[in-house]
């Protein structure tokens, strides 16, 4: 298979990801930090079972979804429209260690719940207008470890994977969101729940 990350001793290299893309911190919260907010999220959030339209049928996403922001601000992905929550104190708990490590005040998260390994995000892009251009989003990982691929839109075969462990902090830079495509695959395995957020600036 392509690439993939390796791990050494609990801590996972980087040194094959391209780093002008992709920047992972294993640890960024302890073990125990993303035990609490796993938690707290999974029954505090507003979780919604969005739904997709493909080849003419309503699909349900296969993951649960919720959006908090700032303010009324909207969001369309995937053909739906976000109306944004109001912040929780969890939320802004992470948002803050979130936004002191990367220097950038985020405005808005998407959050996933993966709620076993047939939980999963096709191969898309954040190229959505109001994110703007080479758009910095910060992907923190709660829960289960889920493989993480990248590959690039016009050669299938340069492609990157990367595990995202509970506590862990990718984020994503450069023309990822351009002239690449992202995605967290099913898992054949049995696997625990996961829950993703991803920290964006809505212009
Ligand atoms: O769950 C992840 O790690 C990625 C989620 C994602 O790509 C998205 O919400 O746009
Ligand atoms: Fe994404």
């Amino acid at each position: 298979m392509e690439q993939l990350s390796f791990f050494d001793g609990g801590l996972q290299s980087t040194r094959h990801l391209p780093l002008h893309l992709l920047d992972y911190r294993s640890n960024f919260f302890t073990a125990g930090e993303g035990k609490g907010f796993m938690e707290k999220l999974k029954t505090d959030i507003d979780w919604k079972q969005e739904t997709i339209q493909m080849y003419g049928k309503l699909l349900n996403t296969p993951r649960l979804t919720a959006w908090y922001g700032d303010n009324e601000k909207t969001y369309a992905y995937s053909g739906n429209k976000y109306f944004p929550m109001p912040w929780t104190p969890e939320l802004l708990k992470i948002k803050q260690r979130v936004d002191e490590a990367s220097g950038i005040r985020f405005n808005s998260v998407l959050l996933n719940y993966y709620r076993n390994g047939n939980d999963s995000v096709a191969w898309h892009a954040d190229d959505e207008p109001e994110l703007g251009r080479n758009p910095i989003i910060a992907s923190v990982s709660f829960g289960q470890a889920r493989r993480f691929d990248i590959r690039h839109k016009e050669d299938h075969k340069l492609r990157h994977s990367v595990e995202l462990e509970n506590g862990s902090l990718l984020i994503m830079k450069g023309d990822l969101q351009h002239n690449w495509e992202h995605r967290v695959p099913k898992s054949t395995k049995a696997v625990k729940e996961r829950i993703n957020l991803t920290f964006r600036v809505i212009g």
